[in-house]
């Protein structure tokens, strides 16, 4: 872990009166798992939309692998290789987990169209094989609108999975999930992920999640990173305690009693 894959500098973008990047800067480095926590509206998701195009930055400059990415469009900067999954997973609901997948596989040679992978059996293997890893196997045949919120959730990061990134940015994976499957889920997208050799970054409100799982954590304050470091040092932080953690487990509490 000693280069950084993404770089953002100086990023600005304000929705009218609302600074949602009020100067970030921040390395992602090749390999690492960084999470990003913070308070609602803090501008996480901003961030994550800049870096995969679907915002612009006012200001500021976002490299990947040294090249200038800011401004491309989401699909160019999914053919470098930056993936991402959403708050809201976009499977199309009608389709199989499977059917999903494969239209992901296919997507990476440039096809779009859902029928298509129902045709190519290379689509399909594909997708069986990125299932398995997932352990999802059992419901691959099970159509996308018949998933509880875990499957959904596992099932979106497949298909992120299946564009062969090296960056993955994934938006809450955890947000929804059963608080009694969720470690198993993060333990098992992480040894995905880690297997693929890919890079992630993820915005988590679970502090049990970003404890276990990430080499470094990021925190989010209106637009701006008030700390980043080693888990074990940043959310032992008194202000980070009192301004975030207070704020993020009692968010939490509805979804993940436990917490
Ligand atoms: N498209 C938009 N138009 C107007 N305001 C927006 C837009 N997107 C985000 N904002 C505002 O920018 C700020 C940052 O939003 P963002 O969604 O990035 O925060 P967040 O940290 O991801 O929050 P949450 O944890 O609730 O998802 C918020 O005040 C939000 O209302």
């Amino acid at each position: 872990m000693s280069e950084a894959l993404l770089r953002a500098s100086g990023l600005h973008l304000a929705f009218g009166g609302v600074r949602a990047a009020d100067g970030i800067d921040l390395d992602v480095m090749r390999g690492e798992f960084l999470a990003i926590i913070g308070p609602n509206g803090a501008g996480k998701t901003t961030f994550i939309n800049m870096t995969t195009g679907y915002l612009k930055p006012h200001a500021g400059e976002i490299a990947y692998e040294g090249r200038r990415i800011t401004g491309l469009s989401p699909r160019a900067i999914v053919r470098l290789g930056i993936a991402r999954s959403f708050q809201l997973p976009q499977l199309f609901l009608e389709h199989t987990v499977e059917q999903n997948v494969a239209l992901a596989v296919a997507s990476r040679e440039g096809i779009w169209s859902p029928l298509v992978p129902l045709l190519r059996p290379g689509y399909r293997e594909e997708a069986r094989d990125i299932l398995d890893r997932f352990g999802l196997s059992a419901i691959a045949d099970t159509r996308a609108d018949a998933l509880n919120e875990g499957a959904r959730k596992l099932a979106d990061i497949a298909m992120a999975v299946a564009l062969k990134p090296r960056l993955l940015l994934m938006d809450e994976p955890t947000s929804g999930v059963a608080a009694s499957e969720k470690m198993a889920i993060v333990e098992t997208l992480v040894t995905v992920l880690r297997d693929a050799k890919v890079t992630a970054v993820f915005v988590e409100h679970d502090m049990d999640v970003v404890e276990r799982f990430a080499d470094r954590v990021a925190v989010w304050s209106q637009g701006r990173i008030a700390a980043l470091g080693p888990p074990a040092e940043v959310l032992a932080d008194p202000a980070v305690q009192r301004e975030v953690i207070g704020i993020e487990r009692h968010a939490a509490t509805p979804e993940a009693p436990h917490a």
